[in-house]
């Protein structure tokens, strides 16, 4: 086995651990955990080690997030009120929903899975072209955006896209899955308009709310690639998180492994055929002044089938923008005095990721000391 890989044999464990030169051993490699795991490797390298918190995972299958179906969304006002409230109820309880019959084709979202599989199974040399640590480059591959700075590694690997507001030319993309890319954002792109619109109307504000004030602006997609994992008790594929954009619209395979915080255990989210995976962001709790709920979630990890997903970020993070978010203004009042102190999303993101995934939420930061009734 290469040093690279950090794998412990147990039976000659050093005393010392030099973890960042093994970070760098593993980075260099440009392979990813896809790379480890194509060597063989048999135990879960130390560095990829996480400590597990307490929570309890759910056994029950009668616990599930919302499943709401938009397919009657524009045929008359009351089945549109029907819909809002189920995503009001949902983005308060839960911060996670599924949706069904949303629009995209079922052919472009299997297409969008296959793609980004074709990516992370093609040969490391084809993948290297890709890969960097700027995030100022239109596509980055690398397995950790945060493998310096975050406690523990996770087990997966990512190509990250800025998609919009300035969509790439498809010779910027990578080849294997450049067309159904620059498809299904733009299906993700209308699905977000309805989706800010629905938001919007269950915070009782007019349909375009959000979107004028940019929430649908920026879009960033991460194809994630979650390898085997020879053991699957010792690592996260991702740690407990919460996003820090305003909506998330997640697509998952059908191998499973989400699972949401809620009520102090964790939740799986099912795969359903045909069904996308949406949560509010960090953001859109702040601008919601509480009534809306960004929550924690991770992914774990298995021994019998790689998983492939795609989340998109409807995010300003990489995009020049000095616009001031707070919580908006209509929503406030004597009961409700602001909570959050205005911030710019470059700001927030900044603060986000000094933290790295580590599972401590941004928001409390931002928070004021005492609610205000100023300026309400
Ligand atoms: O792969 C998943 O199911 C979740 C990914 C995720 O939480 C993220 O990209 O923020
Ligand atoms: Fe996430």
């Amino acid at each position: 086995m290469s040093k690279c890989t950090d794998e412990e044999d147990p039976t000659t464990r050093k005393p010392e651990y030099d973890r960042l030169s093994k970070l760098k051993a593993f980075d260099e490699t440009r392979a990813g955990v896809k790379g480890l795991v194509d060597s063989g490797i048999k135990h879960v390298p130390r560095m990829f080690h996480h400590q597990f918190e307490n929570n309890p995972v759910s056994c029950g299958i009668q616990v599930s997030i919302p499943i709401i179906d938009l397919e009657k969304v524009k045929q008359n006002r009351t089945t549109r009120e029907e819909i809002v409230g189920k995503v009001r109820n949902a983005s308060k309880t839960w911060g996670f929903f599924q949706v069904l019959n949303h629009g995209i084709p079922m052919n472009v979202m299997e297409e969008m899975k296959d793609g980004a599989r074709r990516f992370f199974e093609q040969d490391v040399e084809s993948k290297s072209r890709f890969f960097s640590r700027d995030f100022t480059k239109r596509v980055v591959y690398n397995s950790n955006f945060d493998l310096y700075s975050a406690p523990a590694a996770k087990w997966r690997d990512t190509v990250v896209c800025s998609m919009a507001p300035d969509p790439p030319k498809p010779e910027e993309l990578p080849a294997v899955f450049s067309d159904i890319m620059l498809e299904y954002s733009k299906q993700v792109m209308n699905l977000g308009y309805l989706l800010f619109e629905l938001l919007s109307e269950a915070l009782g504000l007019n349909p375009d709310y959000l979107k004028d004030i940019d929430c649908a602006k920026g879009l960033v997609m991460l194809s994630h690639y979650y390898p085997i994992c020879p053991q699957p008790e010792l690592t996260l594929g991702s740690s407990k998180h919460a996003d820090n954009g305003f909506l998330t619209i997640l697509l998952q395979d059908n191998v499973g492994g989400l699972q949401v915080l809620h009520q102090n255990q964790w939740i799986n989210v099912p795969p359903t055929p045909g069904a996308l995976v949406i949560n509010i962001g960090d953001l859109l709790q702040l601008i919601s002044n509480d009534r809306f709920t960004s929550v924690d979630h991770r992914v774990v990890t298995n021994s019998v089938s790689p998983r492939v997903s795609v989340a998109s970020f409807f995010t300003t993070a990489l995009v020049p923008d000095t616009r001031l978010y707070g919580p908006i203004k209509e929503l406030l009042s004597q009961n409700n005095p602001r909570k959050y102190k205005e911030t710019t999303v470059k700001d927030f993101i900044t603060y986000f990721n000094s933290k790295g995934l580590s599972g401590t939420s941004p928001l409390p930061h931002f928070k004021l000391s005492k609610p205000s009734h100023g300026d309400k």
